[in-house]
């Protein structure tokens, strides 16, 4: 497989020439939010300056322009996907508010006392809090399958739990915290098994790896532009269309609807039906031009350089000797990130001082509180890879630990 031209495409990202007290930034967050590319601003500048106007098939030609930008930014997703066509694709604001749009329209709707709701330790808060407060209002119960001393999944105590009470699997692809890389078609799998659906967080794998949605055969799947070198403000809430058409939206307005009168509405068709009022037409325009961009960098390439710097990471933090790196071993089952801590410095510390080397990663949970609670640690900093990474910025965050040792260790 041929490696990336990582200095080709760190020209199209003006940002990471920025510096600050001097130094060059080195952007080592990316499992939070990527940078945009060149062609992704002109796309959507360019939307700005020549096609805007409201959506909704409106008669005059910008509106015509714009509503066939934004619905072909739906088939261009679904290709890039593996999903059967537009009607599967609904634009959200990001992956929390896909995640959402189940637990309300699905959720709400279809879950009672007895039913069991199956998530993983590794959820993100926006699975877990999410499918937590549904459970507490519709009396259903949350399940959590068993994280292993290897930040790996516990596949024995996922065919324990699920099995004919359970309603929904709902697990990350890979988590934004350990890297662990989910059997997620296992887990799709053992649900169908028992004739619950299965709903995928893939904020962390669609930007970085292959994804196809119907190998999966997952119900419904998410995931954010801002993370697949796209913009801010457009999410995607995947869903089979069989399963979708069955479903009553949560939010209504103008564009989702079929007939409106004094006594009461009917449904327009998918995927607007999940889609009411002004939707996020340059984000759409935006997010069409980074699959474009993504595509012609190639998604094995992609997750080979991030695979290939999270291992260097994991081996040059495991190489200090002081360093407590969390999930799998660098590999194959390890996403593009590594979360760790370094002895006797507390995570926001050691950002801190990462950060004054101009070195950007993440402290904190992660929003993942409850999976840190059971590593015991409160925080940790998280080091997350894209394709304009090298390993020489690799080196840099490496070579400030010890500054940060001699300050806090
Ligand atoms: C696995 C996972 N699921 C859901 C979300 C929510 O995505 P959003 O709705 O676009 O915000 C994130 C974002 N994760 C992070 C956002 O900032 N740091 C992170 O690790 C995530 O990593």
């Amino acid at each position: 497989l041929e490696s990336l031209d990582v200095e080709a495409i760190r020209e199209e990202f003006p940002i990471l020439e920025r510096e600050f007290d001097g130094q060059q930034v080195v952007y080592l967050d990316n499992a939070a939010t990527t940078q945009t590319p060149d062609p992704v601003v002109d796309a959507m500048s360019d939307y700005y300056r020549e096609s805007n106007a409201n959506v909704h098939r409106g008669i005059h030609h910008l509106s015509q322009e714009a509503s066939i930008a934004y619905e072909e930014a739906h088939d261009r997703v679904a290709e890039f996907i593996g999903a059967d066509g537009r009607e599967e694709i609904v634009f959200t604001k990001n992956t929390t508010e896909s995640e959402n749009l189940i637990a309300y329209s699905w959720g709400l709707n279809e879950l009672g006392p007895g039913d069991e709701i199956v998530l993983t330790e590794m959820e993100h808060h926006a699975s877990l809090v999410t499918w937590q407060q549904i459970a507490k209002r519709t009396g259903a119960n949350v399940e959590y399958i068993r994280v292993d001393e290897t930040g790996r999944l516990d596949m024995d105590h996922a065919r324990d739990l699920i099995g004919d009470d359970t309603a929904l699997v709902s697990a990350v692809h890979v988590s934004n915290t350990l890297g662990t890389v989910n059997p997620v078609g296992e887990l799709t799998a053992l649900a169908h098994e028992h004739g619950a659906l299965s709903f995928i967080d893939g904020a962390q794998a669609v930007p970085n790896r292959p994804v196809d949605v119907s190998e999966i055969d997952a119900d419904f799947y998410a995931f954010s532009g801002h993370k697949m070198a796209g913009p801010t403000g457009i999410g995607v809430l995947y869903g089979k269309q069989s399963l979708l058409e069955e479903l009553e939206p949560y939010l209504y307005g103008g564009g989702m609807i079929r007939k409106v009168t004094f006594e009461d509405s009917t449904w327009g068709e998918l995927p607007w039906k999940f889609e009411p009022g002004t939707p996020p037409i340059a984000e759409a325009v935006g997010l069409h031009a980074a699959i474009d961009w993504l595509e012609d960098l190639g998604m094995e390439r992609v997750q080979a350089h991030e695979e290939e710097l999270a291992a260097y990471a994991y081996d040059q933090l495991a190489a200090e000797g002081d360093v407590e790196i969390y999930g799998p071993e660098g590999g194959a089952d390890r996403g593009g990130l590594v979360s760790f801590n370094l002895d006797g410095v507390h995570a926001h510390d050691l950002t801190s001082i990462l950060n004054d080397h101009t070195v950007a990663v993440r402290a904190g949970d992660h929003c993942t509180q409850p999976l840190h609670d059971k590593l015991g640690v409160p925080a940790s900093t998280r080091a997350s890879f894209y394709v304009y990474n090298t390993r020489e910025e690799i080196d840099k965050l490496i070579d400030a630990l010890d500054d940060a040792r001699a300050l806090f260790a």
